[in-house]
């Protein structure tokens, strides 16, 4: 879980016809409102949540007051200073609104992080200040159903099992405390549906058995062989085999178990929300190792509490404890997956760059030869999105693989729409979105399951 390569980027230039980045800085945006009423209310509630001493409240106050004009430099001590400065690109000294939307709100979410002493020195050093939001949310009634459930999802043939399972961490993204503790009842019903569907490709590329879906020979493998997907063109991208030398060594090397078995198909999970989301991502991942053959899943979680509630390895091991102490199912299924982490089927990493401010295009190498390195990548949830494809106002029928292209090996989405972003999307469907005149972009109320070989 080491973050040693996190300065050292890929060098993937940008494409010249990229569209231009979401900035904050119109009053009354969606950018806007987020930076300037869902940071402020998050403040109180965090302030609310934990009895913190006046040392972190002043701290909450400096921050209350500098998010509404100038970003300053981290604190010259801070261990990730040097981290941040390589990540930043002109913005630091400036104003927060003139920032790209998602480098304003990481480094938001990162300043947030120093307000309440997390780095420490002191007595609030590691103690997560969104721990109480996921905390209630873990232990609530509704996990309870949804745990239960699973007893009967057992019993439904592999097809309809599989699509389930995808469905479940599909919606299991409207799990995202922003919305929750930050942005009021925004979050739309759970009954709207797909925006994009492409399931089919993304079990296909996923392989193993499932019934109503021809597997697609030669996908599922993982291969240093150039041509096999997943290992062609990148420079310095390496097969499972894990022969590459120290300078292209990835931070955990250690960690290769399975993968390192020619022919074994690996998958990476990149994970967004704890709780209600990470629950059903673990269950697809044991699908995946149990039901599908895969021979390794890698489950990317951040290193830092982040954007409220995104997963971190202590929100793993708070899920792993859930689905034991329910039984039934989840019992089993928190079984299988201790299992694996012991036998090294499933690797947990938590590398730096997942908390970067930085879209996926700017990944350093270590990261990227773990995805070169995967017959499918999975991305979950919207930040996940905005970072993969670019948080740009692309035009919405920009194909996904195009928008993807950069990416060092088979890819797919899982996201509700929370954000402005959207590619791959049918001309229809976004005019008949754009004709009930409701926002549909920001409310969660949609999802979409994206994916290309
Ligand atoms: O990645 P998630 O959890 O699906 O969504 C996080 C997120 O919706 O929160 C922000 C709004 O506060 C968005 O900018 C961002 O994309």
């Amino acid at each position: 879980m080491a973050d040693g390569d996190a300065r050292q980027l890929s060098g993937v230039p940008s494409a010249p016809y990229d569209p231009p980045e979401f900035l904050s800085d119109v009053p009354g945006s969606y950018p806007w409102r987020v930076l300037h009423e869902r940071h402020p209310a998050l403040i109180e509630k965090v302030r609310a949540a934990t009895p913190y001493d006046i040392r972190v409240n002043r701290a909450l106050d400096l921050l209350l007051e500098e998010i509404e004009g100038v970003m300053e430099p981290l604190e010259g001590s801070a261990h990730d200073r040097d981290l941040w400065e390589s990540w930043d690109r002109g913005h630091i000294g400036r104003r927060w609104d003139d920032a790209p939307f998602l480098w304003a709100e990481s480094y938001f979410y990162r300043k947030l992080l120093s307000a309440v002493g997390y780095f420490g020195p002191g007595a609030w050093q590691g103690v997560d200040p969104f721990e109480p939001f996921k905390q209630a949310e873990l232990s609530g009634e509704a996990v309870d159903e949804e745990l239960r459930e699973l007893d009967a999802l057992a019993a439904l043939p592999p097809g309809e099992r599989a699509q389930t399972l995808t469905l479940r961490a599909l919606w299991g993204n409207r799990a995202d405390l922003v919305f929750r503790v930050a942005a009021g009842p925004e979050l739309a019903g759970r009954e709207s549906g797909l925006v994009a569907d492409d399931s089919e490709l993304l079990w296909s590329l996923i392989g193993g058995e499932r019934a109503g879906v021809p597997d697609v020979p030669g996908l599922s493998v993982v291969s240093d062989v150039p041509g096999v997907p997943g290992a062609s063109g990148v420079s310095g991208a390496r097969g499972p085999s894990g022969a590459s030398g120290p300078s292209g060594a990835p931070d955990d090397e250690a960690d290769r178990g399975v993968a390192g078995r020619a022919g074994v198909a690996r998958i990476c999970l990149v994970a967004d929300n704890a709780g209600s989301e990470l629950l059903p991502d673990l269950v697809l991942i044991d699908h995946l190792l149990h039901a599908r053959g895969t021979g390794e899943v890698v489950l990317h979680v951040k290193p830092l509490p982040y954007y409220v509630s995104d997963a971190t390895p202590a929100d793993v091991l708070a899920c792993l404890r859930r689905m034991s102490a329910a039984g039934g199912e989840a019992g089993e299924v928190a079984g299988r997956l201790r299992a694996a982490l012991g036998s090294g089927r499933l690797l947990v990493r938590a590398h730096a760059f997942s908390c970067a401010p930085l879209p996926y295009r700017e990944m350093p190498v270590g990261m990227r030869e773990d995805f070169a390195s995967a017959s499918l990548t999975i991305m979950k949830g919207d930040l996940n999105y905005r970072r993969l494809v670019g948080d740009r106002a692309w035009p919405h029928t920009t194909p996904f693989a195009e928008a993807t292209a950069y990416f060092p090996g088979p890819v797919a989405a899982l996201r509700t729409l929370k954000s402005e972003v959207a590619v791959g999307l049918d001309g229809d469907v976004v005019k008949a979105l754009e004709a009930t005149g409701r926002p549909w972009l920001t409310t969660g109320a949609h999802g979409l399951i994206q994916a290309r070989p």
